[in-house]
């Protein structure tokens, strides 16, 4: 193993031959395999380029950051790329528009990181992989499963360091990736290492091919092991062994046809036939359950509709899970933003709302508008003229309607200096309303392998049944009789303290205080 995953340990800067991830706005990420390249790439002299909308990055600017790092867009000759393409390809370029591929790296054609020239605008951050990050940006193959859910999922089966999940199908590996992440206690050093592992089962070949290559590109080979396989007719077992799972997540679109598979022993006919699944045959060969046999096994099915789950929970029920539980995550997000109030600030901004934010604010317009009312009727002289004129105020133009505001000169200093970010109230916003309905999740557990002899030890420890003292009557009239003779050995006693007392020598009971 060459490195550890940058999912896992991203280092404090970037590194070239690895992951990172290009965020360019909020809502917009991009993954990018940085490339030491010296040569001219793909018709660009400064090598590996990302071009976005924000601007062109040549990967040498991008390489050997700090994370979170803010990379300035570099000015990169895009519209020589194609005559360049096309005089490799053979085609004719006039003289005049031949490159001067001179300057640069001793590489011939190519331009040094030292030679680049900052463009005047436009700007990303590099960010290190998470599987929070892979998600929304991640190649989709199929629906995936997002970060609200598979972080509720990992904590109801209980994954964490050291446990071994079993994941079916493997689809765009989302939940792969948080998977591994939450069992990761080490990479094992062989086939009998006990370190946590995910294994992951896809059915369908092409997503099988490209998970086991993003797998290795991401350096979680040993982690995430995963198998090309129809769960519903060939199960869990991988190279005929047990993986040993505590945590089970499927991802399926019929999970109950899964189940059986899941069993600690091998199914009953019955039990397959109220299932519906009777064409699962006892094939003869011995038993092995995917699931360590001493420990509760805990299990999540991601289904959209009701039908699946309600099919799902009948299986279940029916090979003996338990604790069967169903619930859907209504994710929203909340917006927190500063809310500035007031009549000083410029109008149309967003986040600003332009009204007085407290009486001595109101108060103090109203006077203003009020004395210049007075004034435009004592003098018929333009206001806006006037204003202008007037040091003590200043007249601000709406870009919006094309009104006018006049701010007080304490207020102009004020708006100015005060850093816009910090200025106004901290609020909080939901989403209006919860955007789609992703999965209902169904949980259950399995309880842990239980022998006769575990019994009989069980046994030994806390013999049930055998007690030799009993506490307490069991029925009724029992404890009433009880209570009356335990009333009347109070009474004799009391009966019997007083006539001694009565007995008692004179001179005695005058010594008494
Ligand atoms: C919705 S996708 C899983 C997405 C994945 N959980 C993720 O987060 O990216 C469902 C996957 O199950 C696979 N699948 C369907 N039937 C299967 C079966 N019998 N055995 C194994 N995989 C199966 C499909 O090929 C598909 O890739």
């Amino acid at each position: 193993m060459s490195a550890v995953s940058p999912f896992l340990d991203p280092g404090p800067r970037t590194t070239p031959n690895s992951l990172a991830v290009a965020h360019l706005s909020r809502d917009s990420i991009q993954p990018i395999y940085l490339k030491e390249t010296s040569g001219t790439t793909d018709g660009y002299a400064e090598g590996p380029v990302l071009n976005t909308r924000f601007g062109s990055f040549p990967h040498s600017t991008l390489l050997n950051k700090p994370w979170g790092s803010q990379i300035r867009a570099s000015v990169v000759d895009t519209g020589s790329r194609g005559r360049r393409l096309k005089r490799e390809h053979g085609e004719h370029v006039a003289d005049g528009e031949k490159l001067d591929n001179s300057k640069g790296d001793s590489t011939p054609g190519t331009t040094s990181s030292r030679d680049l020239k900052v463009a005047p605008s436009g700007f990303i951050h590099i960010l290190p992989p998470t599987p929070e990050l892979w998600t929304i940006s991640l190649p989709h193959r199929t629906q995936v499963v997002y970060t609200p859910d598979y972080s509720y999922i990992l904590h109801r089966i209980r994954a964490r360091p050291g446990m071994k999940i079993i994941e079916a199908g493997a689809g765009s590996g989302s939940f792969t990736h948080a998977a591994a992440r939450a069992i990761y206690n080490g990479y094992p050093k062989d086939a009998h290492d006990v370190k946590g592992k995910v294994f992951s089962f896809e059915f369908n070949h092409d997503r099988y091919q490209q998970m086991q290559k993003e797998i290795e590109d991401h350096r979680l080979d040993g982690i995430v092991q995963i198998t090309h396989r129809d769960v519903y007719n060939h199960g869990f077992l991988v190279d005929n062994e047990s993986p040993g799972a505590e945590c089970v997540f499927l991802d399926l679109p019929a999970p109950w046809k899964a189940l059986p598979h899941l069993a600690r022993n091998r199914p009953t006919q019955s039990q397959l036939s109220s299932s519906g699944l009777d064409n699962l045959q006892d094939t003869g060969s011995e038993w092995k359950s995917p699931l360590r046999p001493d420990r509760t096994a805990y299990l999540c099915t991601f289904s959209p509709c009701i039908e699946q789950v309600t099919r799902t929970v009948d299986v279940m029920r029916h090979l003996g899970w338990m604790e069967i539980e169903m619930v859907e995550v209504a994710h929203r997000r909340i917006n927190v933003m500063r809310e500035r109030i007031g009549l000083h600030l410029p109008a149309g901004e967003r986040g600003s709302t332009q009204t007085a934010a407290n009486v001595e604010e109101a108060i103090a317009k109203l006077q203003e508008v009020e004395g210049r009312y007075k004034t435009s009727r004592g003098q018929s002289q333009d206001v806006d003229i006037e204003m202008g004129e007037d040091d003590e105020t200043a007249v601000e133009n709406n870009p919006i309607d094309g009104s006018k505001t006049t701010l007080l000169s304490s207020e102009v200093e004020g708006a100015q200096s005060a850093k816009p970010w910090m200025s106004g109230r901290v609020i909080h916003r939901t989403e209006p309303e919860i955007k789609t309905h992703t999965s209902y999740l169904v949980f259950a557990l399995l309880p842990q392998e239980w022998t006769e002899a575990q019994e009989s030890a069980a046994f030994e420890s806390w013999p049930c049944g055998k007690e030799r003292k009993v506490i307490g009557k069991l029925d009724k009239e029992a404890r009433k009789q009880e209570k009356r003779e335990l009333l009347q050995g109070k009474k004799r006693k009391k009966d019997t303290d007083s006539k001694s007392e009565a007995e008692r020598p004179l001179s005695k009971k005058s010594k008494t205080p």
